[in-house]
């Protein structure tokens, strides 16, 4: 792996421009290059055919200065600890960011969701959550959903929780079924901050909506919505993609009826009416990133906008709702070509915005309807919003900078408050 393609070292190499733009103690420095505790734990599965399989999964809790570690939790065939350590880190700035009172953790399991069937995936989700129990807990460190996993995969956790404390707990996890816990809103929540965001930037940068044009990479969670919540503010969605390629159309895509396709098909490529960006699925998400659009949101994965494509990218406004989508040298070329970067820990930061809400219905076993939790969710991310930008227009920095400078800031304190024990 290339080192810029190093998701841990883009994080390390984050931190210390924050660092030395806030003239960060280089005690604090260090405290907060590394995570506070790294699990690995081996997950031995039986499968449907007898057999057994191991696989390899890790919970990181990089700080919880501020409050319990809070992250999700990724299934994905090329993850591993270097990426969740730099998700975990990333949480920290997000928390801090939006002004929520937890730190930063993140989950991982190195396996391919899809070629398991629902029982291995139970069984897997099970053996996980008890190889993670000793660490977690509603005052410790709280996971919720990420890539490939989802309501159901909260739920198998918080079953397996709760029968080893022999109590039904519901706070231990977010990103929970209704039915269990759940917050009205959650599924949406990450693009329905990225909307308020969104709409924030609009306003800085002149730009009118209704004449904007938008691409999407990625169709899950934040993909799906974020196209949505786009088509809604009135801009046209010209394309969108997902791991198995990118489709095109100039007169603008209906998010529903693509989702209605991708839901039948297993993917958006053919879906009618569209054209395929290329066959090859890697080259197809490369092409929409450089297409001809006012904003670029990619909702997928780490690293896909680099040093190689930076300056291909014509949008003039790209709105994070991935984790990690831009590399460093991405960042620097951007900045100084005017494109401005809505960075994720500011513009994905609504999903864990509405694991807090859940957090605290859960506790407190008072529900709210959905919306007040939009209420909520747009008053929070439109304050984060302006608190990144007086930073970014008082440092002169990037607005990825300003957020970090934000963060490691308000974390810093609780450290300083706090102090080192013993
Ligand atoms: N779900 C959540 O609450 C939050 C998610 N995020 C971030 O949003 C991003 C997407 O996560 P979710 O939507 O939750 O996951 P998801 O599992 O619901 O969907 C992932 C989507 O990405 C596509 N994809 C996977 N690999 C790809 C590739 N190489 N190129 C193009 N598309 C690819 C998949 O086909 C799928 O459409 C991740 O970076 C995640 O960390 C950020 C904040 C909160
Ligand atoms: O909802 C949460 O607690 C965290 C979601 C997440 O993993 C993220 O924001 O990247």
């Amino acid at each position: 792996m290339a080192e810029e393609l190093n998701p841990w070292e883009n994080a390390l190499k984050q931190l210390d421009k924050a660092a030395k733009v806030l003239k960060l103690d280089p005690g604090i420095h260090q405290i907060l290059a590394t995570p506070k505790r790294v699990l690995e734990v081996q997950l031995p599965v039986k499968m449907d055919d007898g057999s057994i399989k191991v696989f390899m999964g890790w919970r990181v809790q990089h700080n919880d200065a501020r409050g319990p570690f809070k992250g999700g939790i990724r299934y994905h065939p090329n993850t591993n600890v270097d990426e969740v350590k730099a998700l975990a880190m990333w949480m920290t700035w997000k928390t801090a960011v939006v002004d929520v009172p937890f730190g930063g953790g993140k989950g991982g399991v190195r396996v391919d969701p899809k070629a398991l069937s629902p029982g291995e995936l139970e069984r897997l989700t099970r053996r996980y959550a008890y190889a993670i129990a000793p660490i977690i807990g509603v005052d410790i460190d709280i996971p919720a959903p990420d890539v490939y996993t989802n309501p159901q995969t909260m739920a198998w956790i918080t079953d397996t929780y709760s029968a080893i404390k022999g109590y039904f707990e519901p706070g231990v996890i977010t990103g929970k079924p209704l039915e269990i816990g759940g917050s009205e809103g959650r599924n949406e929540a990450t693009a329905r901050g990225l909307q308020y965001v969104t709409e924030e930037a609009l306003k800085v940068l002149n730009m009118d909506p209704k004449k904007a044009k938008v691409a999407v990479q990625g169709y899950g969670n934040a993909g799906y919505f974020s196209a949505k919540f786009m088509k809604e503010l009135g801009m046209k969605v010209v394309a969108v993609s997902d791991s198995k390629g990118a489709i095109y159309n100039p007169d603008g895509l209906d998010p529903d009826k693509v989702l209605e396709h991708k839901e039948k098909t297993g993917s958006v490529v053919g879906f009618p009416g569209a054209t395929s960006l290329d066959n090859d699925p890697q080259r197809a998400n490369e092409k929409l990133l450089e297409l001809d659009v006012d904003v670029l949101i990619p909702a997928a994965v780490e690293n896909v906008i680099t040093d190689k494509n930076a300056d291909k990218i014509k949008a003039k406004l790209v709105v994070e709702a991935a984790n990690g989508p831009t590399t460093p040298e991405a960042d620097s070329i951007l900045y100084e070509r005017g494109v401005v970067v809505a960075p994720d820990i500011l513009a994905n930061a609504g999903g864990v915005t509405v694991s807090y809400f859940e957090w605290v219905q859960a506790r407190t076993r008072e529900f709210w309807d959905i919306d007040t939790v939009r209420m909520k969710l747009r008053a929070k991310m439109t304050k984060a919003f302006r608190d990144v930008y007086e930073m970014h227009k008082e440092l002169k920095v990037d607005m990825r900078t300003a957020a970090l400078c934000l963060a490691v800031k308000r974390v810093a304190k609780a450290i300083e408050l706090r102090g080192i024990w013993p």
